[in-house]
């Protein structure tokens, strides 16, 4: 195996279900150690994207090499599955089983001797934050503490990269800060993450590059601030639709704007300055009040497909 070969090299990645086109053909390579996360809608193709990696999804064309073996090798199996770990998107955890035998069970899977799953299971039990739960029974977790143990388990083999589908999915904020956290913590160990979200922040915030999907297709790869910048503007005004639409009277204001995009419950609009603007919105459109913030990934997202996130 090449140390200089990218973490995963995808040329032409394609994978269709039926007449439908889930994954259209699509490039991208991970460097090994980076953090890099798949940004889109749902459906946008993300999962199967991550599941033909972790080859739990067959490749119906194009080249995918992990490590710089190619994921059709016979090989590929033996030399690479224990290099990889996978955090999937659903719990799947044993619930009637305890903390500590969830990773003993899945130690002893790998290989590992009594005595040697005995000391992993501790390890990771510190890294997941869970020596206290360890003799409870899973079902007795939060759901950010599943997430933690779903995370550990998926670090059994000591992974090189370590695959996320929605690492933090329905937690609360300080669950989801836990979790980031852990996630800090493989990467000062050089592990390449790859992650996907809907959670902007948490791609921003994580990730050293994203691949922004929609319907099967990357539509930009950059780091964060590399995309931002790509936005038409570096300011955004957003104003509420809370209390109904804008008044015809609005469209001069909007008129001022580089750009504006008409969302379901807001309205925004793209600036290099605010203050002037903002000023004459809320003198104008009391009823609709305005927020100015930087532009986001959403911006970015908004203008590559015309789309929300969310919609
Ligand atoms: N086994 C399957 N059979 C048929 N269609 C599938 C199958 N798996 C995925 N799809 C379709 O492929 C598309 C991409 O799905 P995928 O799960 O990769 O999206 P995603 O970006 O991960 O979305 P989400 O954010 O909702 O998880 C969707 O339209 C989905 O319905």
């Amino acid at each position: 195996m090449n140390n200089e070969q990218p973490a995963v090299l995808a040329r032409g990645l394609r994978r269709t279900f039926g007449e439908f086109v889930a994954v259209d053909g699509i490039d991208f390579e991970i460097e090994r150690g980076e953090c890099f996360g798949f940004l889109g809608p749902n459906g946008a193709g993300k999962t199967t994207t991550m599941r033909m990696i972790y080859r739990a999804s067959p490749v119906d064309a194009g080249r995918l090499e992990v490590l710089g073996l190619d994921a059709a090798s016979g090989d590929f199996d033996r030399q690479i599955k224990a290099q990889m770990g996978v955090v999937a998107q659903e719990d799947n955890l044993d619930t009637e089983t305890t903390v500590r035998e969830n990773l003993l069970v899945f130690c002893r899977f790998y290989g590992l001797s009594r005595t040697e799953a005995a000391r992993r299971a501790d390890e990771l039990l510190a890294f997941a934050g869970l020596v206290e739960k360890a003799d409870q029974r899973v079902q007795a977790l939060s759901g950010g503490m599943k997430r933690r143990l779903m995370i550990a388990r998926g670090l059994i083999s000591r992974p090189r990269i370590v695959i996320l589908d929605e690492p933090s999915t329905g937690l609360d904020p300080r669950a989801r800060q836990n979790v980031w956290d852990g996630l800090a913590r493989l990467r000062e160990d050089n592990v390449t993450l790859v992650l996907t979200t809907h959670y902007m922040d948490e791609a921003e915030r994580l990730c050293d590059r994203i691949a922004i999907m929609d319907r099967g297709r990357i539509v930009a790869c950059d780091s964060p601030a590399g995309l931002i910048a790509r936005c038409s503007a570096p300011q955004v005004i957003e104003l509420s639709l809370r209390r109904g639409p804008l008044p015809d009277r609005a469209q001069p204001l909007l008129d001022r704007a580089l750009r504006v995009e008409h969302l379901r419950d807001r309205v925004l609009l793209y600036v290099d300055t605010p203050e002037a603007l903002v000023g004459d919105l809320t003198r104008e459109l009391p009823d609709h009040p305005a927020m100015v913030r930087r532009a986001s990934l959403e911006d970015v997202f908004l203008e590559l497909t015309g789309r929300g996130l969310e919609d």
